[in-house]
């Protein structure tokens, strides 16, 4: 006789949190992040915790699907996401792209799907007592390493107070960075956000690192603002240096060829971000490191199926992040723990947040990692007066000049035409 674990009922409530202006090929971050929290309920008393991006298509789809999911057994995962794309059938804007602005084509089923997957497996996990690690074939390493993410910076938002990070915007204050991180964090791997300055004095930062941090794996990522020849011109100089570059260039024939020039092993998470771009990606020998992220790739279990396939084609895997919170942070590193292919330190935006809606004390860091929570399910508790603040700063700050990333104005209209910069 089997014990079903019933929904009940489903809360989204998006959330604003400060976000430091940190900049990107395609301009700065806002002075707010947005992210939307899932809380599935159930009979039993026992509630679930997911979290995902909070654009307003988004919130829109994840409402209509969410409608859809009452009275369904928490355990019925391949039944629920049939059910999301029967919910989103309709919905033209669900077809190809809800993040328009760094990923392109992951699939709307797939990101609508991601968070109440996440909030059904901390349920599972509650219901049996053990972590989500567990459920996902258990853990293969205690704690999960995440590399240092560097960006270049102004000192604050405009109009308002510099944040205490200070500016970044030339490789010694880049370095200063890293060295903050590394100290306060403890990391043991470095990436730099680039597409920002010209790639002249992006090749001069990543040497600056390199000199300040021997031994230390580094990355570079410029978000496909650099046409091929820019991008073999700067593989070639950071050869040897940088344990992998990061969408260098648009698109897989692009990257392809930039592949056939360099000795770098090319990362994505651009131009392969779902599992149609898979196939045309191996055949083409376009990447050898993929990035995932349950958010877009539909959930631990789709990711999951996702390392994998990288494990039978010979890539790499790694990890892609956002800006975040808490309870994002959990479901990757039970993700990262329970994935042995996963082999490179995760990327995290966690040291640029100062607001959470968890409670403290379960995600630390030591030396550059995170011990996987031991609590049943995600192992993290919703600080509900932290999420009833950060609703009403949603509330406040709205989504007035948001992309849909919903976290970033563009500026830079180059990168619209998907046109390099440089
Ligand atoms: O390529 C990446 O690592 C990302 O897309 C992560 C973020 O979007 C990053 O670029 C950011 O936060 O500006």
């Amino acid at each position: 006789m089997t014990n079903s674990l019933r929904i009940t009922g489903v809360r989204i409530t998006p959330v604003a949190f400060r976000d430091p202006a940190l900049l990107n090929a395609v301009g700065v971050h806002e002075p707010y992040a947005l992210r939307a929290i899932v809380e599935v309920d159930t009979g039993e008393g026992l509630v679930g915790l997911g979290e995902t991006y909070a654009d307003e298509g988004h919130l829109r789809r994840l409402r209509a699907a969410a409608d859809t999911l009452t009275g369904m057994d928490v355990y019925a995962l391949g039944a629920m996401h049939s059910k999301v794309a029967e919910a989103l059938a309709g919905d033209d804007g669900a077809a190809g792209s809800g993040l328009t602005g760094m990923i392109t084509t992951s699939s709307a089923v797939d990101r609508v799907f991601s968070p109440f997957e996440v909030a059904c497996l901390d349920l599972q996990g509650k219901a049996a007592g053990r972590p989500v690690s567990d459920l996902l074939g258990g853990a293969v390493r205690d704690s999960v390493p995440f590399s240092a993410y560097l960006f270049y910076k102004w000192a604050g938002h405009p109009g308002g107070e510099p944040d205490d990070w200070g500016a970044a915007l030339d490789p010694d204050a880049v370095v200063a960075q890293a060295r903050r991180m590394i100290t306060e964090y403890g990391f043991t791997a470095v990436k730099l956000k680039g597409g920002v300055r010209p790639p002249e004095e992006e090749i001069e930062a990543v040497l600056a690192l390199r000199e300040a941090l021997p031994g230390v794996p580094l990355r570079l990522d410029p978000n496909a603002a650099w046409s091929v020849p820019t991008s073999v011109a700067v593989a070639r100089r950071l050869e040897g240096v940088l344990e992998y570059l990061e969408d260098p260039t648009p698109g897989l024939a692009g990257m392809a060829e930039v592949a056939r020039q360099t000795s770098i092993p090319l990362a994505t998470n651009m131009c392969v971000v779902a599992f149609e771009h898979l196939a045309p990606a191996v055949r083409q020998g376009a990447v050898q490191v993929v990035l995932s992220d349950h958010h877009y790739w539909g959930g631990l279990h789709r990711s999951k199926q996702l390392s994998g396939i990288c494990d039978t084609f010979g890539m790499g895997l790694s990890m892609h992040s956002n800006s975040h919170l808490g309870i994002s942070l959990a479901a990757m590193t039970h993700l990262a723990a329970a994935t042995p292919h996963l082999t490179y330190a995760c990327d995290t935006h966690w040291p640029w947040k100062t607001e959470e809606v968890v409670e403290p004390g379960v995600l630390e860091f030591t030396d550059g990692s995170v011990q996987v929570p031991k609590g049943p399910g995600l192992g993290v508790e919703l600080d509900r007066d932290a999420l009833a603040r950060l609703h009403e700063q949603y509330l406040r700050c709205g989504q007035r000049n948001r992309d849909d990333t919903g976290y970033m104005k563009r500026t830079d209209p180059g990168y619209e035409k998907k046109s390099p910069r440089w």
